[in-house]
């Protein structure tokens, strides 16, 4: 279980030419169990960067190796390997669709895996439980709908989906933005809980502190982009 990116670089569309590249040959690697946290100032390109590792969005050039298996840019994905790495994102409300309640949410990947047309978290619900005590998230909350339940409880479902087909590689862009200190601490703990386990973590996060408190390896991104303006 790991991720690695080489030489990967990377310019928005549409992005001022002047302004060169936005990310320019970044190496950084996660190994199995690892908890690797990302810092960088405002802009610097981490939301971008954890896409490209995620393989949302193909690099312009450099390779993301995915369990040792490389992916240069343009390079089909397997549907496979895409459910291999889970993705949590920095607005729960954003990523969640509002018309599913929590339990459809969390069992959504396990349901497009099996290719189902419809929600049926009932279908799911030894793995379901399973998810609902790894995310800690209370299980009285899943008959709920999103606007019912705080930001950090839709972000324990959020962890729990991203978590739903126990994914080797786990990528995290501020999974606990705006949210306590108790409940960053406790999504933290989760997000390390998964790196035990062995699976390849990578955290993004403007709250070093926290972070450091569960990472092995602080990177800062400015000292792995070689652009310009970095
Ligand atoms: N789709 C896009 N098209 C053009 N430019 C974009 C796009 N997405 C992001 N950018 C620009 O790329 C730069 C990096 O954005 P990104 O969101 O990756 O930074 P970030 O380090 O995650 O910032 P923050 O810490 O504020 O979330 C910014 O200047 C942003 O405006």
């Amino acid at each position: 279980m790991s991720l690695e990116l080489r030489g990967v670089s990377f310019t928005h569309r549409g992005a001022d030419p002047a302004a060169g590249r936005l990310l320019d040959g970044v190496d950084l690697s996660v190994g199995s169990g690892e908890v690797t946290g990302l810092s960088a100032p405002s802009g610097a390109g981490k939301s971008t960067l954890l896409r490209l590792a995620a393989l949302m969005v193909p690099a312009d050039s450099g390779t993301v190796l995915i369990n040792g298996r490389g992916f240069a840019s343009g390079a089909t994905v397997p549907r496979a390997v895409r459910q291999s790495v889970g993705m949590v994102f920095q607005s729960p409300r954003a990523a969640a669709d509002p018309r599913l309640r929590l339990d459809a949410l969390v069992c959504a990947p396990l349901d497009f895996r099996d290719g189902a047309l419809r929600p049926r978290p009932r279908h799911h619900a030894e793995r379901l439980a399973e998810l609902t005590e790894l995310a800690q998230l209370d299980a009285a909350l899943l008959h709920r709908y999103p606007h019912e339940v705080s930001d950090g409880q839709l972000q324990r479902a959020m962890v729990a989906r991203a978590l739903a087909l126990d994914p080797d590689v786990l990528i995290c862009d501020e999974p606990t933005a705006q949210l306590d200190a108790e409940t960053t601490a406790a999504i933290l703990g989760v997000l390390a809980d998964c790196a035990a386990a062995g699976a390849a973590v990578l955290i993004a996060s403007h709250d070093r502190a926290a972070l450091s408190r569960v990472a092995d390896t602080m990177v800062d991104l400015s000292q792995i982009n070689h652009a310009s303006s970095a």
